[in-house]
């Protein structure tokens, strides 16, 4: 697949009233528009806190400071200009409940904010005013999926059925579509649609919905489809399990959502992989969604975060969920760095991970506030934040072609205090726990590069006109719908798909890159120990690729094996059926079952070695992986005991 189809962005909320009235800290800061970094604060056995650090890199990362219309702008315009040239496009909102996918998908209508649904719209009817458009038909359905069931929003929530006809195509029996002249017409029956979408309260978001609603606007010439939009606001991502006061109707809900979320990173995961077999079928909304996902497509995927301490798990799982999506479309070198950066495995040695020592924000220490890490300029000076709600972690930035004296500093350890052999590793370790972990005053928004400042806003929404922010685009806000503008909807000198935004300048703080993990440990620290980890970490990166590859195949085989059988049973049918009308003597009638058996036998046989191997791998990765927890727990044993005797 086309590296430029998949578009992964994540959008960082603000803090809401009530998480700001119960004083929950701002965990997540947003660097260079492409990179998110989640500071964690975890608590050690006895109970001294730290804060753990993720790194993650994305084509695209919006801050609290982004309205919807940056992120239409910037995100999703692409996609309505290739609709229009016959591609099949998609827009999924994901995330927790309450992160902000509806905020994002149709705004808020109290406060006047409009979404991408109705961003869009006025987009798509300003196209077709255009001589080349003016004989398409634009029409929309509206439907959800919910515990695995579709229901027409348009139709009085009349159950749909999804059926595959014979060449494979999906239709969705039943689906009221309704023909749209204006944005006015499109709005009112997404609102109607959208007062009947399944709701229920739940801890987390009180108007929180659990279902998947999928707005479709197919752009149609004399029937047949030109281009078509999808827009997908996803249930909450949350797991069942995770939500409080649940009954079991819940809960069977909850599982149903997680498997869609699953079957769908699998299926763009298998698109992106150009893998033979697509695992539509995985789940309702990958298959409604087939067409969509195939041929010429183009899929933008907005990870929606809560910047809340209180959210810091969901939100991990999204920014990794956004990140094993993105991970897929990268060239092979970078997906090895990466994979360094992927879940669990070794919680300390995960190299996108800085630990840091925790700082009370009350506290008052204004001493210890300001340090400096021998950085040239201001960058390494770390000043007080007076705002409490704010946890971020200090920008350190440094240049990668740097030479050694220009590297983050690390205190020596007193040549007169006892070294363990593991100290080299240990000290590092500690020295970065010791750096000072300070409170900075949110980044001010960042200025767009300039490549995408240039960009001509045409303003879609007069009535909206006022809640534009001035930062974002350099060109009068107060410019109107001109006949000019709407023949000209989409800037002639920007596409994002094909002037992807490139990251300014290397950040320091993203572990992926290796030089400056290098930089950071490797060419300070030679310990046997460490090269020891890292050979076992390699080997286990290698050995997880190949798990999940063989994951892959057997499912693959699997569904191969059903085909294969139903052929046998297929020729067994016809077999009885021939002997019935004595078309075959018994003895010829015995002798053709026994091949069909021994083939079943031996598809079978084929098949169990598979799950044996695989199983043989699963259990090598496992022993890898019991190694590098035991060299974790030797490290900690080793930094605790060095501790104890300083
Ligand atoms: N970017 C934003 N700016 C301001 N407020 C926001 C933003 N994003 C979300 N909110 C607010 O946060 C709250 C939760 O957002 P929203 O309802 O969109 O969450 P959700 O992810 O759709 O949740 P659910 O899956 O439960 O429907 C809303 O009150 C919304 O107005």
């Amino acid at each position: 697949m086309d590296t430029n189809k998949i578009t992964v962005v994540i959008r960082k909320r603000p803090l809401g009233k009530k998480e700001l009235i119960r004083g929950d800290q701002d965990i997540v800061s947003v660097q260079d528009q492409q990179t998110v970094i989640l500071s964690e604060i975890k608590q050690k056995v006895d109970l001294t806190k730290f804060i753990e650090q993720h790194h993650f890199n994305f084509d695209l990362a919006f801050d609290e400071t982004i309205d919807n219309q940056g992120v239409y702008q910037l995100a999703v315009r692409p996609i309505i200009q290739a609709a229009f040239n016959k591609a099949k496009c998609t827009c999924f909102a994901y995330g927790q409940t309450g992160s902000g996918k509806t905020y994002t998908m149709l705004g808020d209508q109290d406060q006047g904010v409009p979404g991408l649904y109705v961003m869009a719209s006025h987009d798509i009817f300003a196209m077709v005013q255009k001589v080349e458009y003016q004989h398409l038909v634009i029409s929309i359905s509206f439907y959800e999926i919910y515990c695995g069931k579709l229901f027409d929003l348009l139709n009085d929530r009349s159950q749909l059925a999804a059926q595959e006809d014979a060449k494979g195509n999906v239709q969705i029996k039943g689906l009221s579509e309704k023909k749209i002249n204006n944005v006015q017409q499109l709005m009112q029956i997404i609102q109607y649609g959208q007062s009947s979408r399944i709701t229920s309260s739940n801890s987390a978001n009180s108007e929180s919905s659990r279902s998947h609603a999928i707005l479709q606007i197919t752009l149609k010439n004399n029937k047949q489809i030109h281009g078509k939009l999808s827009f997908i606001d996803l249930a909450g991502s949350e797991r069942g399990a995770d939500v409080r006061d649940q009954d079991k109707a819940t809960r069977v809900d909850g599982a149903e959502i997680n498997k869609s979320l699953l079957a769908l990173k699998e299926c763009i995961r298998a698109l992106d992989l150009n893998k033979n077999h697509t695992p539509f079928r995985g789940s309702k909304l990958t298959l409604v969604l087939k067409d969509s996902l195939i041929g010429n497509c183009r899929t933008v995927m907005i990870g929606n975060i809560s910047p809340s301490n209180a959210n810091s798990e969901h939100t991990l799982n999204t920014l990794r969920y956004a990140d094993r999506v993105k991970e897929l479309k990268k060239p092979q070198e970078q997906k090895n760095i990466d994979n360094h950066n992927r879940e669990l495995f070794l919680a300390r040695g995960e190299n996108n991970v800085i630990r840091r020592e925790y700082k009370n924000p009350d506290s008052e220490d204004e001493e210890d506030c300001s340090t400096n890490f021998g950085q040239q300029g201001s960058q390494g000076v770390y000043k007080v934040n007076n705002q409490k709600n704010v946890l971020l972690p200090p920008v350190i930035q440094v240049n990668r072609t740097q030479s050694a004296h220009n590297k983050l500093s690390l205190n020596e350890t007193p040549s007169n205090k006892y070294q363990h052999p593991l100290n080299k590793m240990s000290n590092v370790r500690q020295s970065n726990n010791n750096l000072q972990q300070q409170y900075q005053l949110p980044p001010k928004p960042q200025p767009l590069p300039q490549h995408l400042s240039s960009i001509n806003k045409v303003p879609l929404f007069p009535q909206y006109e006022n809640h534009l922010p001035d930062s974002l685009f350099s060109t009068d806000k107060t410019q109107s719908l001109s006949s000019q503008n709407l023949n000209q909807p989409f800037p002639p000198t920007y596409n994002f798909f094909q002037n992807p935004i490139l990251p300014s300048e290397i950040n320091a703080g993203y572990i992926g890159d290796d030089d400056y993990q290098d930089n950071l440990l490797l060419e300070d620290v030679d310990s046997e120990i460490q090269q020891k980890n890292k050979a076992l970490i390699n080997q286990f990166l290698e050995m997880d690729q190949r798990v999940l590859q063989e994951e892959d195949e057997i499912i693959i085989s699997h569904r191969n094996h059903i085909d294969d059988m139903v052929e046998i049973c297929k020729q067994d049918m016809g077999l009885l059926n021939s002997l019935d009308q004595k078309f075959v003597n018994s003895k010829d009638y015995f002798k053709q079952l026994k091949e069909n058996l021994l083939i079943k036998q031996n598809k079978i046989e084929e098949f169990i070695n598979k799950l044996n191997i695989y199983d043989q791998l699963f259990e090598q990765r496992s022993q890898i992986e019991c190694e590098l927890q035991n060299a974790q727990k030797y490290n900690q044993m080793n930094e605790n005991f060095n501790q104890l005797i300083q």
